[in-house]
C-alpha cells in the first residue's frame, strides 16, 4: 500500500477560532427522522417490496418515529405506488409526518406532488449536491449555477404547494447534499437563498438538513461545520437544523452526537445504520446511548429483539453479533474477570437495592431492551471459576460452596481447552455430575440401614451396611452422633482411612416435579489435599452419605 496514500488529500478544517460544542452536553432527545424506507432502502441488494415496506413503516411508528421518510416517489412506479398505498390505505397515524425526497428537477418535483395527494402531513425534501467535488466532477458548474438549481427547485415546490388541497399540511426540507464536502460559506449561502425562496419564517420553519453524505473527516470537523453553519446563518430562527450522517469512517454515531452538541435539533438515520455503503447513522445506538446517560430518547427500544427481527426480515440484512445494544454477544461475558465483576455487580444491585445501574462491564441493563432472559455469562477457555459456578446457579439452581469454585473451575477450564470451543450449560452440568455427583466406583454402597438409638446415653445413630470394592464386600458398622458421623466412622473402621471431614452444606433442588437434596462435602484426603464430593438423593441424609463416598471415590479412583 506504500505510496498510494499520497493520492489522498487531507480534509480541510473549518475557519473557527472559538467553538462552543466541546463544552456542551446533550440534555434531551432531538426530533428523529427515520430514513429506513428511503436511504436505507435505496442501498439494499433487494429493495423492500410493498408488504415489507408496510411492515417496516408500522414498526417505525411503533418505535415512536414522528417523521418518516417513506421514499423517493418520482424514482419509479414501485416507489410511487408504495406511497399511494400508505396514504390510501390509511396506514399513517395523524401525528406522523411522511417525508418524500426529490431532486431539484422539474419533472421529478411534479411527480412528487402527485404522489402525496390526500396525505395529512408531509415534508417535501428537496436536495441537490453542493460539494466542491460534485460541482467539479458531476455538474461542471460554479457555485452560482448550483444555487440556481436549488432556487429553481424551491420556487417550483412553493408554487405547487400553494395548489395542494387544504387538508394537506406541507413543510419543507432542503439538503445541500454533500454538505460536509462543501465550503462552509457556500453551504450558508445556498441555504439562505432556499430559505428566502420557500418563505421560511418562525411559524413556518424550514428543515435545513446538513448531510455528511460521505463521511470523509473526523467527527469534530463535522461538529465544527455544523456550529459554523448555525452561527453564520442569517435568520437562524426560521430553520430547524438537521443532521444526516453516514458512516464511511465508522464514526457516524460520534458525528451525530457531536453535531447535536454543535446545536442541531433534528437527526436523520436508520435502524441499525442500514444505508448507502457503510450505512446511515444508526439511530438505535444514538438513542440508547442517550438512554444510558439518563435521558429519555423518546424512541421505544424496550423490545430490541422484535425490532431486529422485523428489520432483518424486511431488509435481508443481518445485525452484527457485536452491534451495540442489539448484537447477540453484546450482553455476554466469556472472560473470567468480566464474569466475576458482573456477578458481583448483580449481587450488589440485589443487596443494596441501588436505584442506579451499577454493574461493571454492562453499560445498559439488558432488561431495558428486553434481553434479560439471555445468558450474560457463557463459558469458554477464557472463563474463570465464577463463570462455571454462575451457570450452575443461574441455570440449574446449584449453589456450589464458594470454596469449591476453584476446584470445579479447573475441571471446566480443562474441558474447554480440550474442546477448543464454548461449553453450553448442559455440558457444564454434565462435567459436574461426572466429576462429583454420586460417584460409586471403586467403592459402592451395596446395602445399608441406620437406626436412631436413645438407650439412656446421649441420642446416637448406628449405621450398618456393606461396601463393595472389586467384588470384595467390606462390612460397615459404627455408631456416631448422627447418621453422617456414623457412616464416616463405619467407613474408617472398614479400612478406608486417612480422610478427615472438613465441611458440608446442603440445599434442595427441583428435579422435574420432585424436590431433591444436594449435599456438598469437603474432606481432607490422605495426601493432605481437599477433595469435594456431592450427593444427590431424595433423602438429605442419604445425599450426605453419597457425597462422602463420592469424595472418597474421587481419591481412590484417581479421578482428580
Ligand atoms: C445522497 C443520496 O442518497 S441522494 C438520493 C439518491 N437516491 C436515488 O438516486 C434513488 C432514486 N433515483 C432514481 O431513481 C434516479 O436516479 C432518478 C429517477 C432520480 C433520476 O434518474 P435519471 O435522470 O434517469 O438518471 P440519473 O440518476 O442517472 O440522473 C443523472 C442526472 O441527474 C442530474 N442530477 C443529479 N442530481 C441532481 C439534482 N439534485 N438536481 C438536479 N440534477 C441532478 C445529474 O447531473 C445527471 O445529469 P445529466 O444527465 O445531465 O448528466
Ligand atoms: C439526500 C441526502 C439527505 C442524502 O441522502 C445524503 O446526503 O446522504
Amino acid at each position: 500500500m506504500k505510496p498510494s496514500y499520497q493520492k489522498y488529500v487531507p480534509f480541510p478544517g473549518v475557519p473557527m477560532t472559538k467553538r462552543l460544542w466541546p463544552t456542551r452536553t446533550i440534555t434531551h432527545a432531538p426530533a428523529w427522522c427515520s430514513v429506513d424506507l428511503r436511504d436505507g432502502n435505496q442501498a439494499l441488494v433487494q429493495p423492500m417490496n410493498l408488504a415489507e415496506k408496510l411492515e417496516m413503516f408500522h414498526l417505525l411508528v411503533e418505535v415512536g418515529f414522528k417523521e418518516i421518510e417513506v421514499g423517493f416517489p418520482s424514482a419509479s412506479e414501485t416507489e410511487y405506488e408504495i406511497i399511494r398505498t400508505l396514504i390510501e390505505g390509511g396506514h399513517i397515524p395523524d401525528d406522523v409526518t411522511i417525508q418524500v425526497l426529490v431532486q431539484a428537477r422539474e419533472h421529478l418535483i411534479r411527480k412528487t406532488f402527485e404522489a402525496i395527494r390526500g396525505a395529512k402531513n408531509v415534508i417535501i425534501h428537496l436536495y441537490n449536491s453542493t460539494s466542491t467535488l460534485q460541482r467539479k466532477v458531476v455538474f461542471k458548474k460554479d457555485m452560482d449555477g448550483i444555487i440556481d438549481i436549488a432556487v429553481q427547485g424551491a420556487r417550483l415546490i412553493r408554487t405547487l404547494a400553494a395548489e395542494v388541497d387544504q387538508g394537506t399540511h406541507i413543510r419543507y426540507e432542503y439538503s445541500p447534499e454533500s454538505f460536509s464536502g462543501t465550503e462552509p460559506e457556500n453551504a450558508v449561502a445556498i441555504c439562505t437563498r432556499v430559505m428566502e425562496e420557500l418563505g421560511a419564517a418562525p411559524e413556518n420553519k424550514i428543515i435545513l438538513n446538513l448531510p455528511h453524505t460521505v463521511e470523509c473527516c473526523m467527527p469534530n470537523i463535522y461538529a465544527d461545520e455544523i456550529e459554523y453553519f448555525i452561527t453564520h446563518l442569517p435568520h437562524r430562527e426560521n430553520a430547524i437544523i438537521s443532521l444526516h450522517p453516514h458512516n464511511d469512517r465508522g464514526t457516524g454515531v460520534a458525528a451525530a452526537e457531536l453535531g447535536l452538541l454543535a446545536g442541531a435539533e433534528r437527526v436523520e438515520g436508520s435502524l441499525f445504520g442500514n444505508g448507502e455503503r457503510t450505512g446511515n447513522l444508526d439511530i438505535v445506538t444514538v438513542a440508547l446511548n442517550m438512554f444510558t446517560q439518563g435521558i429519555d430518547p423518546e424512541l421505544d427500544f424496550s423490545n430490541i429483539r422484535h425490532v431486529r427481527e422485523v428489520y432483518e426480515r424486511c431488509t435481508k440484512m443481518e445485525v452484527h453479533p457485536r452491534h451495540p445494544y442489539a448484537g447477540d454477544l453484546v450482553f455476554t461475558a466469556f472472560s473470567g474477570s468480566h464474569q466475576d465483576a458482573i456477578n458481583k455487580g448483580e449481587a450488589y444491585m440485589r443487596e443494596t437495592n441501588s436505584p442506579y445501574w451499577e454493574v461493571p462491564y454492562l453499560p445498559l441493563d439488558p432488561a431495558d431492551v428486553g434481553r434479560a432472559y439471555e445468558p450474560i455469562i457463557r463459558i469458554n477457555s477464557q472463563s474463570g471459576k465464577g463463570g462455571a459456578a454462575f451457570v450452575m446457579q443461574s441455570v440449574y439452581g446449584y449453589e456450589l460452596p464458594k470454596a469449591m469454585h476453584p476446584d470445579f473451575g479447573h475441571i471446566v477450564k480443562q474441558a474447554c481447552d480440550e474442546a477448543g470451543t464454548e461449553l453450553l450449560p448442559q455440558a457444564v452440568l454434565d462435567l459436574f455430575n461426572r466429576y462429583y455427583v454420586n460417584i460409586s466406583t471403586p467403592y459402592a454402597l451395596k446395602k445399608y440401614r441406620f437406626a436412631h438409638c436413645e438407650d439412656g446415653a446421649a441420642p446416637h445413630v448406628r449405621f450398618e451396611g456393606v461396601l463393595v470394592r472389586d467384588g470384595a464386600e467390606l462390612p460397615l458398622d459404627a455408631v456416631g452422633n448422627g447418621a453422617v458421623d456414623a457412616f464416616f466412622k463405619a467407613v474408617e473402621a472398614a479400612g478406608v482411612t486417612g480422610y478427615t471431614f472438613l465441611s458440608y452444606s446442603e440445599q434442595a433442588v427441583a428435579k422435574g416435579s420432585d424436590s431433591m437434596a444436594l449435599s456438598y462435602i469437603a474432606l481432607r484426603a490422605p495426601d493432605g489435599s481437599t477433595v469435594y464430593g456431592v450427593g444427590l438423593d431424595s433423602d438429605i441424609t442419604i445425599a450426605s452419605i453419597r457425597g462422602i463416598l463420592s469424595a472418597i471415590n474421587r481419591v481412590a479412583g484417581g479421578q482428580r
